[in-house]
């Protein structure tokens, strides 16, 4: 594993990107950053603010900026589950390291998340989760370097997983 280079994490909302990133950050003496948060902190409002006062279109469009500006060497960045809808913001990340798609099932995402109309989700009003699930598995195997199951691992055997292919792959 190469110290100067950063990890990027893909997946669906409740894939663990968030949760994951940082516990990956510390084993790889990495910074963190979550570009949910970058989105956040540049807009002065939450995600929910965004969408609630323009659209999921509108959001996508400023994760798409955030992404394609952000300079993010030595990091594992977790990115929110819309962040592939910008091919200029996927492109910019991919110049700081690889992409780590965290691949879980619709089911295993249903268990972990209850509130997936409510969550502020970047998706169409009336496309189901299912719909959403099958549109993005697509972008995700397209930018995917690796690609790891989580599906009935607990977080530290999927942080492990996610080790041994960074290594296999130097
Ligand atoms: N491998 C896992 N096993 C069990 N729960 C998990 C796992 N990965 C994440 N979670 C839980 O799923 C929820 C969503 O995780 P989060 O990191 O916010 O996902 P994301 O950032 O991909 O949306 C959190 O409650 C987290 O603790
Ligand atoms: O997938 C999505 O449309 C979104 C996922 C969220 O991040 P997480 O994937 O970290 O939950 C956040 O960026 C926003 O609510 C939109
Ligand atoms: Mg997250």
């Amino acid at each position: 594993m190469k110290q100067n280079k950063s990890i990027v994490l893909i997946g669906m909302p409740g894939a663990g990107k968030s949760t994951l990133g940082v516990l990956l950050a510390k084993e790889l003496a990495l910074d963190f950053v979550d570009t949910d948060v970058m989105i956040q902190l540049r807009e002065g409002k939450t995600l929910q603010d965004i969408m609630d006062e323009t659209d999921y279109l509108n959001l996508r469009r400023i994760e798409g900026d955030v992404l394609s500006n952000a300079e993010l060497p030595n990091h594992v960045i977790a990115t929110g589950g819309s962040a592939v809808y910008s091919e200029e913001g996927m492109a910019n990340l991919q110049r700081f390291g690889p992409v780590v798609f965290l691949d879980c099932s619709a089911d295993e995402l249903r268990r972990r998340i209850h509130n997936y109309e409510s969550r502020g989700i970047a998706m169409a009003p009336g496309q189901s989760f299912e719909e959403l699930f099958a549109e993005r598995q697509a972008l995700y195997r397209k930018y995917a370097d690796i690609t790891v199951s989580c599906d009935g691992s607990d977080l530290q055997q999927v942080v492990d997983r996610v080790l041994q292919e960074l290594q296999e792959q130097d």
